[in-house]
């Protein structure tokens, strides 16, 4: 028997816990411990439920909800978000409680009807609507390609709590819930892979819905997101992170990532690591094949500088190489420079290849791609090295 876990005076965390998930949405987000997928119930005159869980879990989430309401029904769902992660539960609740009004976006509305055969009405809210249940109000704020269409946020003045839904989740498996026990640089590095994998080509998005809720001049007190754990302490922080996450605000960092038979490719790879570290910046190095994905793009966030790297195979760039460049054009980073580079047999244009990849991904190339015939000797590793000490003077 699953039980909810109490919040605060009326609310209660009615979630699931997905321990052996090990792919959050597929490849896309390799993770080490599993996720949540956070449910809220708030008991006032009426019962709200703020967002379910995956259709797998909806038994974990209707125990724990009549874990605290026994034969009291759910008066209110709402749906923040229509993806499967979050709506797949929507079926079995409602229909043990056939009675309750279901409310989404006007997004959520038409992309929960595409994916699940509704025979019920959803209603339609817009930023600002209010939904009072008794002593609560709850605020609603359309947060579109947040990163679904149908992404929204709801706010309780009374409880100063912000359900946030996707926006400030991370896959912290908490078994308190909240962030009060935690370290405030473990949460918040967790919060930044999350955001680099979710939400990273969407920051023109977060930067203007963040300015939009400082201009409701609301209290926050608790952010409740729909994964992970629940900020109460480090309220100011994850905001404040937020902002800089948004901005790509770049520190003095270098991300170097190739893919390499021979290891050719990783000696130059490791000479302009070299080079770039004594010239002072901060550099974090990846064998594509081997890291995974979540942690580069991480790193990328506040990165000055990507360089790109791959061995030549059958006259083209490597498999991972090639699916890195695709996954760094979906991220739409702005303000950040770019440099191919690579080992060859006969076919010397691959590096070029993978510059162009970096300026149709919007960044800059900083300097001419640096291609090499198989294997590089010391006098050419100490050019690579003198490049990087040039290229990291000029950033
Ligand atoms: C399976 C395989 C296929 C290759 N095909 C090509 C090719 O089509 N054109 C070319 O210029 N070099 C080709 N090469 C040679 C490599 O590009 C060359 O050995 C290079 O130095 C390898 O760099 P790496 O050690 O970083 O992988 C191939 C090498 C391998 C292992």
């Amino acid at each position: 028997m699953k039980k909810a876990k109490q919040l605060m005076d009326s609310v209660y965390w009615v979630g699931a816990r997905d321990i052996n998930n090990r792919h959050f949405h597929g490849e896309l987000y390799p993770i080490d411990e599993g996720c949540t997928y956070n449910a809220y119930l708030i008991v006032d005159d009426q019962v709200t439920l703020i967002d379910t869980v995956e259709e797998e879990f909806s038994q974990d989430c209707i125990e724990r909800i009549q874990s605290v309401l026994g034969d009291r029904p759910v008066d209110n769902i709402i749906m923040q978000h229509a993806e499967p992660d979050h709506s797949g539960g929507l079926l079995e609740i409602k229909a043990i409680y056939p009675n309750a009004k279901i409310y989404a976006s006007v997004g959520g509305v038409r992309n929960i009807k595409a994916q699940f055969p509704i025979d019920f009405e959803i209603q339609a809210l817009k930023t600002k609507d209010t939904l009072n249940t008794g002593k609560y109000n709850f605020v609603f704020v359309e947060m579109q390609m947040i990163h679904w269409p149908d992404n929204m946020l709801t706010y309780c003045p009374e409880l100063k709590t912000v359900f946030s839904n996707d926006a400030f989740g991370q896959h912290i498996v908490n078994y308190q819930l909240t962030d009060e026990n935690l370290d405030k640089g473990f949460c918040l590095d967790q919060a930044k892979e999350y955001f680099a994998n979710i939400v990273l080509p969407y920051t023109a998005q977060v930067k203007a819905k963040l300015n939009f809720i400082k201009s409701l001049n609301i209290e926050i007190e608790t952010i409740m997101p729909a994964h992970g754990i629940i900020w109460k302490q480090y309220v100011p922080d994850i905001l404040a992170a937020y902002e800089d996450y948004a901005n790509l605000t770049p520190s003095n960092k270098v991300v170097i990532v190739y893919q390499t038979v021979w290891k050719h490719t990783q000696q130059m790879a490791e000479a302009l690591a070299e080079g770039f570290g004594d010239a002072g910046m901060d550099v974090k190095i990846y064998p594509l094949s081997t890291t995974k994905s979540s942690i580069i793009f991480k790193e990328i966030v506040d990165a000055k500088l990507i360089c790109v790297g791959s061995g030549t195979y059958n006259n083209d760039i490597s498999y991972s190489v090639g699916a890195f460049l695709t996954h760094l054009r979906a991220a739409k980073l702005k303000g950040k420079k770019g440099l191919g580079f690579g080992a060859f047999g006969w076919f010397p244009k691959v590096p070029s290849q993978i510059d162009q990849a970096l300026t149709d991904a919007g960044l800059e190339n900083v300097h001419d791609a640096i291609s090499h015939v198989f294997s590089p000797k010391a006098t050419d590793l100490e050019n690579y090295y003198n490049i990087a000490q040039e290229i990291a003077k000029e950033l």
